[in-house]
């Protein structure tokens, strides 16, 4: 079950005791995150949330004396009269309340953005400055998740509830005051016919906790079967396959027993206001009884009955508000819980900066005793590799899928930390490096690479941005080495082209056009170590020995110091790399030249005749 899954989980279990004791957590939370953000709106705002709460209680008890002018004996005109000094101070009291809320909203307006965006800010930063590592752990992308998303969200809901909070609180509080002023009897009974309204909300909150999670797995297969029916990435398939009649069905199908749900709910709901509200009345009704009692025998003169009443119905107002921003915040709490959580794991995930710097051009790249298991995994991916790959060299990996060759090629550039063993950038252990010294200097070709959403020519830059390059010399080696000089030419508006769909007159590419895109970039990154894994995969033929032999050439140049490691299942490409690898079940069963290896007689000669064979047989 997911995270969130549990979080309603517990919420729609809880009781409202609960809710209330995990209260003051979630309030120091807010409050913590208001001071932080600015001391001063932080204090302006409690601060007219008080004064606002005063002038309410203020305003019932003036009512108090417009009840009493009119209803003291003599004549009606003269009463009138006689009630317009008191009438003057409520009417005066309901104004500045006006006011007062026109600045609690003033104040929370300027707090609550600065909120959020600080929170979402903290956030975002601290998930981009991890290690590459955690992106591959399946329970820190889960957090990520949950705690940028509905974290954030959650904070901006809980500041809203807080502040109903301390109003519907300071209201409640008012009202009481004043209706223990009337009569000590009175503030009890206004909380029993209050109550039975806090009980409903109470209660129709945890339903719709209870209707969520009875129905998320349903809404999130209904967003899947949605998705799959209409994205484009789909679409050559889904028409290809016939399937868009059965996914509409399957969509219906899921849609109508949601919308059954839903009239269960609204049924339920009903029905538990319904009750709330005759709880409330029969409450109401012992309230007037308790008031009817006390001005029968004299415990309340007649004329404050009017502000009594005033006094009950504020009561029950605040009191359900209450009870439902309780609610509210405690299900907020634990998302914020989440959010807290995230930025302590992703401090924890970042990987610390140092004084120690990495070579930027080494002579020696040294792996001693590594091994490498990826997180949540038993089985490692590599196993005790020792090998070292020296400047100006093109090494060749090679092995069956699964075999470790990406791995490797994350472990040597620093990217993924070895979980055994050392890899060494000449006399500079990389787990004691600065990793931005280590990263400055390396290159990676992905076989997939990342479409940035930008023009043709900032895909081949942001490889190195700001390199001066000022007759574009580096720009046309890159292109024309990568074969990504063919693609911008038949962009519509060449190298300026926008490269996404997303954006008028934007254009997609093709697998193997991004593919020439990102060797390209790689390229024009120009840094001293270079991985390149499977980037000709999507790649035809001649574009691809294009490739090879520039990468090669790149290398051999590489203004004489780069090291390249290429990744590839093609073996005819790299016969002529200066030493070939050979990963099998995440360890380094064989190395040498394409000749020496065939010799061997052992794994590469085997893959190497297998891929031979094909094309002798195709040539007989
Ligand atoms: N993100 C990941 N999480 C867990 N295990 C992974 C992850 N990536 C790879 N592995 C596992 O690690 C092992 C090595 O994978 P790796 O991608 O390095 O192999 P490869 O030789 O590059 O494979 P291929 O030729 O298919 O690209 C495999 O068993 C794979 O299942």
């Amino acid at each position: 079950m997911p995270e969130w899954a549990r979080v309603d989980e517990r919420a729609a279990a809880a009781g409202f005791g609960q809710a209330v004791r995990t209260l003051p957590t979630a309030v120091a939370v807010v409050l913590r995150l208001a001071w932080r953000t600015s001391p001063r709106l932080t204090v302006l705002a409690a601060f007219v949330h008080l004064v606002s709460g005063c002038v309410t209680a203020f305003g019932l008890l003036a009512t108090a004396n417009v009840f009493t002018a009119l209803l003291t004996h003599g004549p009606t005109p003269e009463r009138v009269l006689h009630s317009l000094p008191a009438l003057a101070v409520v009417a005066g009291s309901y104004a500045a309340r006006a006011l007062l809320d026109a600045a609690v909203a003033a104040v929370e307006g300027a707090l609550r953005p600065r909120i959020t965006t600080a929170a979402d800010h903290a956030v975002t930063a601290s998930v981009v400055r991890v290690g590459l590592l955690a992106f591959e752990d399946a329970d820190f992308r889960e957090l990520a998740k949950q705690g940028a998303r509905q974290g954030v969200r959650s904070i901006e809901t809980s500041l809203r509830e807080f502040a109903d909070l301390l109003s519907s609180l300071i209201s409640l509080l008012a009202a009481m005051i004043t209706a223990a002023l009337l009569n000590p009897w009175l503030a009890p009974v206004l909380l029993l016919a209050a109550a039975a309204n806090g009980w409903a909300s109470a209660r129709v909150a945890k339903l719709n906790y209870r209707h969520f999670l009875d129905t998320v797995s349903r809404h999130i297969r209904k967003t899947v079967v949605e998705e799959v029916a209409t994205w484009r990435t789909m679409a050559l398939e889904r028409h290809a396959l016939t399937l868009q009649e059965p996914l509409l069905a399957e969509y219906h199908r899921i849609s109508a027993s949601l919308m059954r749900e839903e009239v269960r709910l609204a049924h339920r709901r009903n029905l538990v206001r319904t009750t709330g509200r005759t709880a409330a009345g029969v409450g109401t009704a012992i309230a007037y009884l308790v008031l009817g009692w006390l001005l029968y025998t004299g415990g309340m003169p007649l004329a404050l009955a009017g502000t009594a009443v005033l006094a009950m119905r504020t009561a029950s107002t605040a009191l359900s508000t209450t009870t439902r921003a309780v609610n509210a915040l405690y299900e907020d709490s634990f998302y914020i819980g989440f959010y807290h959580q995230l930025l302590t794991e992703s401090a924890r995930r970042r990987p610390a900066p140092s004084a120690l710097l990495a070579p930027a051009d080494p002579a020696e790249i040294r792996l001693d005793g590594v091994s490498f298991t990826y997180p949540g995994q038993q089985e490692p991916a590599l196993r005790d590799i020792s090998l070292t790959l020296r400047r100006g060299e093109v090494v060749a990996l090679v092995g069956e899928n699964g075999s470790g060759k990406t791995t490797l090629g994350k472990l040597l550039t620093g990217l993924y930390p070895p979980s055994a063993g050392t890899v060494h950038w000449d006399d500079v252990d990389l787990a004691l490096a600065d990793p931005a010294s280590v990263h400055e200097n390396i290159a990676v070709i992905a076989q997939e690479p990342a479409e940035w959403p930008m023009t043709a020519a900032t895909n081949v830059t942001v490889g190195r941005l700001g390199r001066a390059d000022p007759d574009a010399v580096a720009w046309r080696e890159a292109v024309t080495a990568s074969g990504a000089d063919e693609v911008i030419a038949a962009l519509p508006l060449k190298e300026h082209t926008v490269l996404s769909k997303k954006f008028n007159d934007g254009q997609d590419l093709s697998g193997g056009q991004w593919q020439r895109m990102g060797i390209a970039r790689g390229i024009y990154r120009d840094a001293s170590v270079l991985v390149a894994d499977e980037p000709t995969a999507a790649l035809d033929a001649r574009a691809e020995a294009r490739v090879f032999a520039g990468l090669q050439r790149a290398s051999a140049s590489g203004h004489g110091k780069r090291t390249t490691v290429l990744v590839t299942h093609r073996l005819a490409n790299i016969r002529t790399a200066d030493r070939i690898l050979v990963l099998d079940k995440g360890k380094l069963v064989e190395q040498g030249t394409h000749h020496e290896l065939l010799a061997a007689g052992g794994l590469y000669h085997e893959l190497y005749e297998i891929q031979a064979r094909a094309y002798r047989s195709e040539a007989a």
